[in-house]
């Protein structure tokens, strides 16, 4: 297969986020436009971290259909979802942090609320700490289409920015280019990490 020149940079981040432990196991996933029908997939049960562009496969975005017989992840219908829904997103990062698996678990309500802080601004439009970044939280599902259902009805109402979180699971964020979604999903995670500590220290 011929590669396409974006997938070593989309490669590189797979391995930046295995060293931030943030897909321990074969946690996540992570995918890449190629065009208005197709994108690539990240492989069922790699360890995400040690991934090589020979890890990603070709999928339909109109059914989750794949070419060659191979298993996408078992989430590939939320990349799928997120490339219909939007058409300026370019790539799709899924991680599964502890701080994100604890704060939508602890966080009850259907959207983490995220002021105040500065780092907001690692956010594409984002031009102040004033404003307030609301994080979509969805409860998680083994039924990942009943799960796509969800996000797609919240779209309708409330468009998707920058990502979401399934409850105890993880984090979805996406951004127009391999770097914009890398930026986003390192500010994601330190505007995690600062509520998270917020919460624990004013719980005292
Ligand atoms: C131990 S990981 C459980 C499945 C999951 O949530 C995930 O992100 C990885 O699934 P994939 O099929 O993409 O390897
Ligand atoms: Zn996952």
């Amino acid at each position: 297969m011929l590669y396409p020149s974006g997938l070593a940079e989309l490669v590189a981040a797979c391995h930046w986020i295995g060293a931030k432990g943030w897909c321990p196991a074969t946690g996540g996933n992570m995918s890449q436009r190629l065009d208005a029908e197709t994108c690539l997939v990240t492989e069922s049960g790699k360890d995400k971290g040690s991934l090589s562009e020979a890890d990603f496969l070709t999928v339909r975005l109109a059914d989750n259909g794949v070419a060659d017989g191979r298993c996408p992840s078992a989430e590939t219908g939320l990349h799928t979802l997120i490339y219909r829904l939007l058409p300026e997103a370019g790539v799709v990062l899924h991680t599964h942090s502890v701080n994100a698996t604890v704060l939508s678990r602890a966080e009850k309500g259907a959207a983490l609320a995220l002021n105040g802080y500065e780092m907001q601004k690692s956010l594409s439009g984002q031009q102040t700490h004033l404003g307030t970044v609301q994080i979509p939280i969805f409860d998680n599902d083994q039924d990942i289409d009943a799960l796509a259902m969800r996000v797609a009805d919240h779209h309708r109402r409330q468009p998707l920015a920058y990502g979401f979180l399934v409850r105890g699971h993880g984090l979805y964020c996406f951004g127009r280019t391999v770097a914009e979604a890398r930026r986003h999903l390192d500010g994601l995670e330190f505007l995690f990490q600062c509520e998270l500590t917020r919460r624990l220290l004013e719980a005292k």
